[in-house]
């Protein structure tokens, strides 16, 4: 499968073009798995080698990239061995062997669930088997946003638990900078709000998390229940953030050091999501014309994907990857909320959302985030 999403800062404009759920565990909010690709043990380590956590750069211990971001060798391909393999459709067994090492690679969780993610072999990535994803990669891989989306390869079995298996997208970087930013003005199935109205289940999770970040948030009632609905606090956390008035939003950054930052709650305003950009891009220019070309171009393949009219895209994120070899990647990540529309129903991504119409603001989100791009580029470039 061609990563043909990775480009070098010396292109495409200048030239060079290189190849390069919640079941329902808490939050990762931060977490650092090294995948060791010839580790069949396969255990998560997200509680012994977790380096990011809400408190930000500032607040928390932040490992050195040496100490932390330990690199592991994979299972070798030219070796022949084919006990990888996987077919696509069925579930398969854990293969027993240890093949002999080939590439180095290691492998960070920014945000997400705990436990979600194996390492798997061969530069690929496990997550944990969730039916509408695998529909989502199924058809993405014969759709024109496939060289935007992670190689998808079937589904596989360990300790009796299916995993998604896809390309590892960082397998190819050194060292490099993540950033995940969901996209999209709405963060929930309009499936989950008539969840919510035929069977409200408040949780105190979430009301924890609300109060967490402010303790005004809950009105006197919520207080008094000490639990909220699901849906409550996304709307919440929409509005808090850049979700509600940019149509994305900065979920997590891990930059090159090692240090992971996840406290964007409330970068909302177009100067401060402006402001953590700088900072992701550390004002390299080149890196940032990179991002900005890669947008445009992936905004142009989405107007014209089938699979993306087809779809409400909701909780997805993009993954920015550069690293300082001058690599620079964008990938669409996570369709565990991306539903098919019933047919011949087809959504412009653009028009506000009001219940019933499904859009999800996922190309308003877009415009929003090349805008805020390209007004950076002439100040940087000065
Ligand atoms: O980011 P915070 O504020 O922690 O809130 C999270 C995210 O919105 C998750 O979405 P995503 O996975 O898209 O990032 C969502 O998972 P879902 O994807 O299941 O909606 C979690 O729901 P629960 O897993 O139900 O807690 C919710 O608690
Ligand atoms: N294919 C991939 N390659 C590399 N990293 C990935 C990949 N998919 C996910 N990740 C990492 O895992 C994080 C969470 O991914 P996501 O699919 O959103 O999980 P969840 O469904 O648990 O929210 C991302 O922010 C990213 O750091």
């Amino acid at each position: 499968m061609t990563k043909a999403a990775v480009i070098s800062t010396s292109c495409p404009s200048m030239g060079e073009k290189s190849e390069s759920q919640a079941g329902k565990q808490p939050r990762v909010r931060a977490e650092l798995k090294a995948a060791t690709a010839n580790d069949r043990s396969l255990l998560p380590h997200a509680d012994d080698e977790s380096v990011c956590s809400d408190s930000g750069f500032g607040g928390s211990p932040a490992p050195s990239s040496s100490s932390s971001f330990e690199e592991h060798e994979g299972p070798n391909e030219a070796s022949g061995d084919d006990s990888w393999k996987i077919n696509k459709m069925i579930p398969h067994s854990w293969p027993t062997f240890s093949p002999p090492l080939r590439k180095r690679s290691s492998w960070v969780q920014v945000v997400g669930h705990a436990g979600n993610f194996q390492a798997g072999p061969d530069g690929k990535l496990l997550k944990k088997y969730c039916k509408s994803e695998q529909q989502c990669y199924q058809k993405l891989m014969h759709d024109s946003l496939q060289p935007f989306v992670p190689g998808y390869y079937g589904v596989t079995q360990h300790d009796e638990q299916d995993y998604n298996m896809m390309d590892d997208l960082l397998a190819d970087f050194d060292s490099p900078c993540i950033m995940d930013c969901k996209m999209g003005s709405r963060t929930y199935l309009e499936e989950e709000l008539r969840k919510a109205r035929e069977c409200p289940q408040p949780r105190r999770d979430m009301y924890e998390k609300m109060v967490a970040v402010d303790a005004n948030a809950p009105t006197t009632e919520e207080h008094a229940q000490q639990s909220i609905l699901k849906t409550r606090y996304m709307q919440w956390r929409e509005t808090l953030s850049s979700t509600a008035t940019l149509g994305f939003r900065i979920e997590g950054v891990k930059n090159a050091n090692g240090t992971c930052n996840t406290n964007f709650k409330k970068t909302k305003g177009k100067a401060q999501v402006t402001e953590a950009l700088q900072d992701f891009v550390d004002k390299n220019v080149p890196v940032l014309r990179c991002y900005q070309q890669r947008l445009t171009e992936l905004r142009s393949v989405l107007e014209n994907s089938n699979f993306f009219r087809g779809h409400e895209v909701v909780g997805s994120s993009l993954l920015f990857i550069h690293d300082q070899t001058g690599k620079v990647g964008v990938w669409m990540i996570d369709f565990g909320k991306t539903m098919p529309m019933p047919c011949p129903l087809i959504l412009d991504h653009r028009t506000p959302w009001v219940e019933g119409n499904r859009e999800d603001g996922y190309l308003w989100g877009l415009d929003n985030f090349i805008d805020i791009l390209s007004s950076m580029l002439p100040a940087l470039e000065e």
